[in-house]
């Protein structure tokens, strides 16, 4: 039942997933949320949680990262349905791009109609600090240069068109939403919007790296979210994504600072409770600012 053309997954494979996952819990989630590394705890904002381990779950991936813990959970925020990915895949754990973004289509099967996706990031933009939040407002899909993109391989209608447009990746109602409230917390200071840049990794990038993404018109550099971001809208979802800088990214060759997934993970735990904050109240003001979810 469960084949693999392409390294992907078929659409009634998918919809086995669903179903089975549909057939386990009464919540009905309109809003998907993917944690980034050490950015689980926002599941922790979830009421009335149904929980399941990635292993426990047709067709799922395991999480195989530090800071990602492998369960997906249902649950209410203020008492809007949503459901939360605690951990997510990337290229680099060996995972084919179909299958590190199945969930995403997963959750449209499960009736999704915004999917928020969150990250860690390293900053490039020289005015940005540890700790900022940036607004993704577009991507650069390096990846995607040599051909790498989830939707290669046949396309079925049923999800979405051949050549998706998009110059809309991320919906930018969404982003004006997420600029006022965080304005409102008092996040004023540590709020960005910019441009993301997604690599394969794993290794770290190099300092002539980071110099060329930088001029490049890139104002973070990560290792996942475009991939999601695509595949979501592919199938017709709105996107809003955000990235925590977890670190400088290294430009200069007189710089003592390594990157490593430690501090990545502690700036996480850091900005915890801002993210909280703000993802909530971005989830329970999408519904009043408008009719898609
Ligand atoms: O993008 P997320 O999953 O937040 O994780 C980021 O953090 C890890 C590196 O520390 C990489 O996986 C990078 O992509
Ligand atoms: N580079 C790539 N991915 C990352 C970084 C970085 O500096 N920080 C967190 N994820």
């Amino acid at each position: 039942m469960f084949s693999e053309p392409n390294g992907g997954y078929s659409y009634e494979d998918c919809k086995a997933t669903a179903d089975w996952l549909l057939s386990q819990t009464d919540i009905r989630p309109l809003v998907g949320i993917v944690c980034g590394s050490g950015l689980g705890g926002l599941a922790n904002m979830l009421k009335d949680q149904v929980v399941f381990n990635y292993k426990d779950i047709p067709n799922f991936p395991q999480s195989t990262v530090h800071g990602h813990a492998g369960r997906l959970v249902f649950g209410t925020l203020k008492g809007r349905p949503c459901i939360c990915m605690q951990g997510r895949f990337h290229i680099y754990e060996g995972y084919p791009l179909q299958k590190i973004t199945l969930p995403i289509r997963i959750f449209k099967l499960l009736g999704v109609k915004t999917v928020v996706l969150t990250n860690a990031a390293g900053g490039l933009n020289q005015d940005y600090k540890v700790g900022d939040v940036m607004i993704i407002k577009d991507h650069i899909n390096m990846p995607g240069f040599a051909g790498n993109n989830p939707l290669v391989g046949p396309n079925d209608e049923r999800f979405g068109v051949r050549f998706p447009c998009m110059s809309d990746a991320y919906d930018r109602e969404l982003q004006q939403l997420a600029m006022d409230v965080g304005l409102e917390l008092g996040y004023g200071d540590f709020l960005k919007e910019g441009v993301y840049c997604v690599l394969g990794g794993p290794s770290f990038e190099t300092i002539a790296e980071c110099r060329m993404l930088h001029r490049m018109g890139a104002d973070a550099v990560g290792m996942s979210t475009v991939h999601e971001a695509i595949t979501a809208r592919h199938c017709g979802m709105r996107v809003f994504a955000l990235s925590l800088i977890t670190n400088q990214a290294v430009m200069d060759y007189e710089s003592k600072e390594k990157a490593n997934h430690e501090e990545v993970l502690q700036t996480g735990k850091d900005r915890a409770m801002q993210l909280e904050q703000l993802v909530s109240t971005i989830v329970t003001r999408i519904e009043h600012s408008n009719n898609y979810a």
